[in-house]
This record gives C-alpha cells, sequence and structure tokens, in this order.
C-alpha cells in the first residue's frame, strides 16, 4: 500500500514529467480549485507538446460517423445502460432482434451522403448466449454468432458504402478479433474501470454482467495489442469507483499501451444518468473530478496518446474545459444519427464544434476511425484487404481525412 502524497508534490512530479505512481496520480485526481488550474495547465501544455512534435500544432480532430446500433440485446445488465433491452419489448415496438442488412447499409448510405466515413457498429455483448430468439434469428439467416454477423454487416458497408467499421462490440476473444481484422480498421473496448468490487459485489453497477470483470477486459486488451489491432479503450468516470481505483485503471491502460503500442486513444467518458436504469438516482459524474480525471489520463498516457472525450455529454462551456484538460478528440460525432448510448444528449450540430474548438485556440480536423499513425503505418496495423477502401479516405500524407464522400467498392480477403 502506497501511502498519500501531497497535492503540491505531485503536481511537481506532473510538471517534471516523472513517471506519475498510483498513490500520485490519486491525489491529482482530487485536484480542485487552483490546483486543478494548475493540473489542467501541465495537461495541456503535454498535450500542445505532442501535437506539434508531429506536426499536428493545435489540431482537434473527430470521426464523421454513423452509429448503428446493430442489436440492443445483450447477455449482461450494467446498471447504468439505457441502451439495452429485452426481446419482447423490441417485438411489441415491432422491431427486430437485430437490424437486417438492408437497414444497417441504408443508415451508411445516408452518412456517405453527408461525408460520413465512419460505421461505428455498437451493440449487446453476445446475446445468444442469454437469449434464445437472439441465437435463432441468426441461425435462420446462416449465422453462428453475434460476432459472425458483425462480420457480415461490416462486409456490406464497405461494399455497398464505402464507411470504415469501427466496432464496439464488447468481449471479444483473440480468435474472434482475428476475424474481424480484415473488416475493420479499427476496434474498441472500454475497460470502464479496473475495479472488481464494482463486479463482484451484489447492488454494483456491473454486478451480474460477466462481460465487465475487469481480468475479462484487460486480457482481451491484451490479446487486441497481440493480434496489432488499432484499438480504442477508456474508462467510464462516476460510476462508484473510487479515486484510487480512478488512478489504477488509468495506470493499467497506459501498461497495456507499453506493451504492445495498438492504444490508438484512450476515452474518458462522464456518466450520465438515465431515467430507466438502476443508477437512475445516482448522481451525474462531477464535473470538477471528470476535468481532473481527464488532465490526469493526459499526464500518465503521455503527449502522444490521443485524449478523447464526447462532446455531447457536458455543455458547450466544459467542452472548452475539456479542451483546457488536455483532450484533443472529439471522438465520433454524427449530423446523422443519435448516440443510442447517450440517447437524450444530441451532438452539437458540427459548426458549433467547430465554433468552440476555434474559441479555444484550435482548429476542427477531421480523421477516420483508425487514428493517423495506424492509417500511415502500412500492413503492420491495417489488413491487406481493407487498404484500398482506407486509402479511399484518408489523405496520404498525414493519415487524417481526404476531403471525398465514401463509395462502395468490392471487399474480399486478401491471405
Ligand atoms: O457515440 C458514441 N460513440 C462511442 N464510441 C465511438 C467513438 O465515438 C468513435 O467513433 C471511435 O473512437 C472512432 O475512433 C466508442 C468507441 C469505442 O471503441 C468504445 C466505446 C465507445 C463509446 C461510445 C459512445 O458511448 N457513444
Ligand atoms: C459504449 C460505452 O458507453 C458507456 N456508457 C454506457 N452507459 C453510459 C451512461 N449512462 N453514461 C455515460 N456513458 C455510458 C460505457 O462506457 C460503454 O462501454
Ligand atoms: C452499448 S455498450 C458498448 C458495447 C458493449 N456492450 C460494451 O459494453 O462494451
Ligand atoms: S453497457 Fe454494453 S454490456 Fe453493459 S448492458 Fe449495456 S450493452 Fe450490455
Amino acid at each position: 500500500m502506497t501511502g498519500t502524497v501531497s497535492v503540491a508534490a505531485a503536481l511537481a512530479a506532473a510538471r517534471s514529467g516523472a513517471p506519475i505512481d498510483r498513490a500520485q496520480a490519486t491525489s491529482l485526481l482530487a485536484c480542485s480549485g487552483d490546483e486543478l488550474i494548475e493540473l489542467q495547465e501541465i495537461a495541456a501544455t503535454l498535450r500542445d507538446d505532442g501535437l506539434a512534435a508531429v506536426g499536428r500544432d493545435r489540431q482537434i480532430t473527430y470521426s464523421r460517423k454513423v452509429f448503428i446500433p446493430l442489436t440492443r440485446l445483450c447477455r449482461d445488465r450494467c446498471h447504468y445502460c439505457t441502451f439495452v433491452t429485452v426481446p419482447g419489448k423490441l417485438a411489441r415496438e415491432g422491431h427486430g432482434m437485430y437490424l437486417d442488412l438492408d437497414e444497417v447499409v441504408d443508415i451508411a448510405r445516408k452518412g456517405a451522403e453527408l461525408g460520413c466515413k465512419e460505421a461505428l457498429f455498437t451493440l449487446g455483448d453476445r446475446p445468444e448466449a442469454r437469449w434464445s430468439q437472439a441465437g435463432e434469428w441468426l441461425a435462420a439467416r446462416g449465422y453462428t454468432s453475434t460476432l459472425d454477423y458483425v462480420r457480415a454487416a461490416a462486409v456490406a458497408v464497405l461494399e455497398d458504402t464505402g464507411l470504415l467499421p469501427h466496432l464496439n462490440p464488447g468481449v471479444m476473444s483473440a480468435e474472434e478479433m482475428r476475424r474481424l481484422r480484415p473488416v475493420a480498421p479499427s476496434m474498441g473496448m472500454m475497460l470502464e474501470t479496473t475495479s472488481r468490487r464494482l463486479f463482484t459485489d451484489k447492488g454494483q453497477p456491473h454486478y451480474g454482467s460477466p462481460d465487465k470483470d475487469p481480468l475479462v477486459r484487460l486480457q482481451v486488451l491484451h490479446d487486441a495489442g497481440a493480434e496489432r489491432i488499432p484499438f480504442t479503450t477508456g474508462i467510464l468516470v462516476g460510476i462508484g469507483e473510487t479515486l484510487t481505483e480512478r488512478a489504477e485503471s488509468i495506470l493499467a491502460m497506459a501498461e497495456v499501451q507499453r506493451a504492445h503500442g495498438h492504444i490508438q486513444e484512450v476515452i474518458v467518458q462522464n456518466f450520465r444518468a438515465k431515467p430507466d436504469t438502476a443508477m437512475r438516482g445516482t448522481p451525474d459524474a462531477e464535473m470538477t473530478e471528470f476535468l481532473a480525471a481527464v488532465a490526469v489520463a493526459r499526464i500518465v498516457l503521455g503527449p502522444h496518446m490521443r485524449v478523447q472525450a464526447p462532446p455531447n455529454l457536458v455543455s458547450r462551456e466544459e467542452c472548452a474545459a475539456l479542451v483546457a484538460s488536455g483532450i484533443d478528440d472529439w471522438g465520433g460525432v454524427s449530423p446523422l444519427t443519435p448516440d443510442h448510448v447517450n440517447p437524450e444528449r444530441p451532438w452539437p450540430n458540427l459548426d458549433v464544434l467547430a465554433e468552440i474548438t476555434a474559441s479555444t485556440g484550435h482548429t476542427l480536423t477531421e480523421r477516420i476511425t483508425a487514428q493517423p499513425p495506424y492509417v500511415l503505418g502500412g500492413d503492420e496495423w491495417i489488413d491487406p484487404s481493407l487498404a484500398h477502401h482506407v486509402a479511399a479516405l484518408a489523405d496520404p500524407a498525414t493519415g487524417l481525412a481526404a476531403a471525398v464522400k465514401p463509395q462502395g467498392r468490392p471487399w474480399s480477403a486478401v491471405a
């Protein structure tokens, strides 16, 4: 057990660029007032230096995307989740267990018209393990699992629209990721937290959700690294984790990145209570704590990590505070589809986001789903089966988005 560290000593360590340990990170996560301002300055300077060093002075990126909720059925029951539903409810509302391929392609095609370049597949984890209706729906169409269907849907999007899939289907095995790698330039799964207590203890948000065991999630992160998949992860702030647990979660992501180098971005997402969930009475993540978490993530993960916070989960003024805390990416923003995970929080219009970003002295810059170093990294990171699809949307000089509209093109597996 490390002892407590004074905030002043932890700030001095952060300022000097020394590695930050658990006790120091915990102490920094508690900063408020003038100390928070100092913490934010350290983090923002680190971000600025990192971007300048790679020739991207003051660029803050986003990915123009459509959100494709392939299925809302899930074997888990996270207490904060409003996305998850049950077969009876879907049937009553006249919806299928999954989106059909033509529904998927229809969303992507409308997105392509609006210049979207990413198709974000976010879905429930392995619903067939809990719901026979899910397994039957898949079997009737010749699919062996939800992830098998994700692969087919990604191929349909690539061929019919040219959008690049980003897969966020929850826990995957190494073998499942290997099968999906040729159809998506990037994938992701939030670590959420390393707190095992939030999973093992009755009444806690991850109790009863086998896919939220942090040991399982850390294994996924390591497996994705071994498979050389540009990977997005992150933490959910304010679900009942202590500051020490929050510090441990950030340090764990840094450790994974040191081992494999595949973490293309880290999302720091604030919990927002939803009325129809078990956590409806839990207060939203507190803004001071959230800003400190963003800054500590930046400091621990370093100048070359892309640190992302979604602009739709805070106010306009708070967006500026996120920039001041060291983010350099807004994540996926859609001119078409809602954020189905946070349906009550519309994205700012892209002109407004550009204005907000400009007001902080930065330039809003469009990227594609895989972050520039991975786009430019060739075969090590982008499967050869996707090379043409990616090249069609990327600026070859920067690895960011080119000024083009996606177009469908045939996809085939390259051995
Ligand atoms: O609209 C959303 N996009 C989410 N995204 C997508 C993200 O906004 C971007 O599309 C990706 O970062 C593209 O690089 C996630 C992606 C992941 O890999 C893991 C978690 C998330 C979480 C969300 C989310 O809650 N809402
Ligand atoms: C897709 C990601 O969205 C996040 N997520 C799920 N529910 C909420 C909520 N109520 N508030 C904020 N983020 C949420 C989780 O981190 C999940 O992994
Ligand atoms: C809708 S939540 C995002 C995808 C997956 N079910 C997870 O929790 O990781
Ligand atoms: S957060 Fe993801 S894993 Fe948890 S219930 Fe919702 S869809 Fe399922």
